[in-house]
């Protein structure tokens, strides 16, 4: 950005923006990385005064920063950034005001940052445009689900088409913001090692998964509309099957990147009509106990009698007995699927993809299965295994055979762990959304999705929703703290397969 600028935060009031954004925006500023006049400017309809904003900013973040990152005196500094605009972002005469809340004398830059449910993208920028806070000098950032379906994405790539020029454009996948994800092209494009064997004549096949622990929490009028599928399986996992797929970009840049990734999205081997039963299973977590330390505080509060043991284990209730559940409900909370890449690296080489609310542990990892060796010269011996972790810690590991200390020749897996927490150590892990606003501040597209690869991943999903409206219309119950339903075992054991857990 050349002038001064600010960040719009629709939403200000949500989840995403007091959870995710102001943390990391906080981050940032401690680590004096924001331009000095970068002003945070939140706005969603609930009437709030500037400081009343700042004192639930400040409670949220105090919350969430670890709590050696909260200094009383940094968040002072970063509070004089924060204020706070009451306004229906749908109603095109708010931003009149809002345009002269903002003026300030001189050009300014503007980031829109749209925190907001997908369904009014649309109109936020027709009126930014007619309010004139859409020019050359601003950006806007678009959270996902872009839509809840090919044509709501097209609508909104449209709209958004009619006002702001492609590279203005930052549509956010927080996933790729993750160090890990970004390591995976690290590992595959920085190291000799890898290539030879990244195909089909050596791996056996891939696994995506993205468990979680939580629930719904208090997302449900959002997360029932959305469900699994378009929650975390149309971006997210997709995101994560096209960085293991794709071929090597000519450069490291936005273009090059996505250009890779949209050729992906176009070969994945479509499921629709009656394939979703043979290669879809869809979940919805049922009453159960689950494991303590992934759920948040306010939950224990609200919900744990003074049993000590339930520190570590708490009922929870299932989907449809949430607070403001539609008891009636037919949404998928777990997603797993088998799918291909139909090129010539791939053909034939299984890639599952699995994610689901309240599973047993929270778990975000990749798995490359590598094949047998050709020949079996030992009884003992395993497949070598690389395994990718985001979450809970950042580790990439790769398993091989050695022989086991001792009499005989037995063979036992040892891992070859490559830390990277560890690694290195003296520097803090940033979150995933630190990495993705600097990003956008500085206008580097590379980490974002772009408007054919969001159509593309709609393209393909929207036959599987349309197979499950049509064939498999309730998901399956599973104990909230389980793996899913058993169905998505059966999956993979139907090719000799098994989820590593
Ligand atoms: N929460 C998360 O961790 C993640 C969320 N996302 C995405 O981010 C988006 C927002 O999610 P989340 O924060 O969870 O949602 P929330 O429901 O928590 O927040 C929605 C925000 O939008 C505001 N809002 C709603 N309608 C209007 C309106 N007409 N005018 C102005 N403001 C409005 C609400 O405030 P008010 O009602 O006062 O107007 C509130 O601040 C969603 O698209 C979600 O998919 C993506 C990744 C992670
Ligand atoms: O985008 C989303 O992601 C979170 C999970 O993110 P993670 O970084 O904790 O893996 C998920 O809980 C949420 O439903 C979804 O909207």
């Amino acid at each position: 950005m050349t002038h001064p600028c600010d960040m719009l935060v629709f939403g200000g009031t949500g989840d995403l923006a007091l959870h995710k954004l102001l943390p990391a925006l906080y981050h940032l500023h401690r680590d004096r990385l924001l331009p000095a006049d970068l002003r945070i400017v939140a706005l969603a309809r609930q009437p709030l005064g500037r400081d009343a904003y700042r004192a639930l900013a400040e409670r949220r973040c105090r919350a969430q920063v670890a709590r050696t990152s909260f200094q009383a005196e940094t968040w002072q500094s970063f509070a004089e950034r924060i204020d706070y605009f009451a306004m229906d972002a749908s109603q095109s005469a708010h931003y009149g005001r809002l345009a002269r809340h903002l003026d300030n004398a001189g050009p300014r830059g503007r980031i829109h940052y749209l925190a907001t449910a997908p369904s009014l993208f649309e109109d936020i920028a027709a009126c930014l445009a007619n309010a004139g806070l859409a020019g050359s000098d601003a950006r806007i950032v678009l959270e996902k689900p872009i839509g809840h379906s090919l044509a709501s994405a097209l609508a909104i790539n449209q709209s958004i088409g009619q006002v702001f020029q492609e590279s203005q454009v930052f549509r956010i996948d927080h996933y790729l913001g993750k160090e890990t994800v970004q390591n995976l092209m690290a590992l595959r494009f920085a190291n000799a090692l890898f290539e030879p064997l990244w195909r089909a004549g050596h791996i056996d096949h891939v696994q995506i998964s993205a468990c979680e622990t939580l629930g719904v929490e208090n997302r449900g009028s959002y997360y029932d509309h959305a469900g699994a599928m378009r929650d975390m399986l149309q971006n997210h996992l997709l995101q994560l099957l096209c960085l293991v797929a794709m071929e090597a970009p000519v450069r490291f840049d936005a273009e090059a990147v996505r250009n890779e990734k949209v050729k992906i999205l176009e070969a994945l081997k479509p499921i629709a009509g009656l394939d979703v039963k043979d290669r879809t299973v869809r979940g919805q977590y049922a009453a159960g106990k689950i494991g303590g330390q992934e759920v948040p505080a306010y939950y224990f509060e609200k919900n744990v009698d003074n049993d000590s043991d339930t520190a570590t284990k708490v009922s929870v209730p299932g989907y449809l007995e949430e607070d403001n559940a539609n008891p009636q409900s037919d949404t998928e909370t777990f997603v797993a699927l088998r799918t291909e890449v139909r090129n010539w690296r791939w053909a034939g080489v299984p890639f599952y993809l699995r994610t689901g609310k309240r599973l047993a542990r929270k778990c975000s990892e990749i798995i490359i299965q590598f094949k047998p060796v050709p020949h079996r010269l030992f009884q003992d011996g395993q497949a070598n295994r690389l395994r990718i972790r985001l979450q809970p810690e950042e580790s990439i590991s790769l398993q091989l055979m050695a022989k086991s200390p001792g009499k005989g020749m037995h063979l036992a897996p040892v891992e070859l762990d490559l830390n990277l927490a560890h690694a290195f150590r003296q520097k803090r892990r940033w979150d995933a959304y630190e990495r993705l606003l600097l990003d956008v501040i500085e206008g580097d597209s590379t980490l974002f999705m772009r408007r054919d690869e969001v159509e593309a991943a709609w393209r393909w999903v929207d036959p599987i929703i349309g197979g499950w409206h049509a064939y498999y219309q309730r998901p399956r119950p599973y104990p909230a703290g389980s793996w899913g339903p058993e169905q998505a075992h059966s999956l993979l054991e139907q090719q000799g397969h098994a989820w590593h857990e």
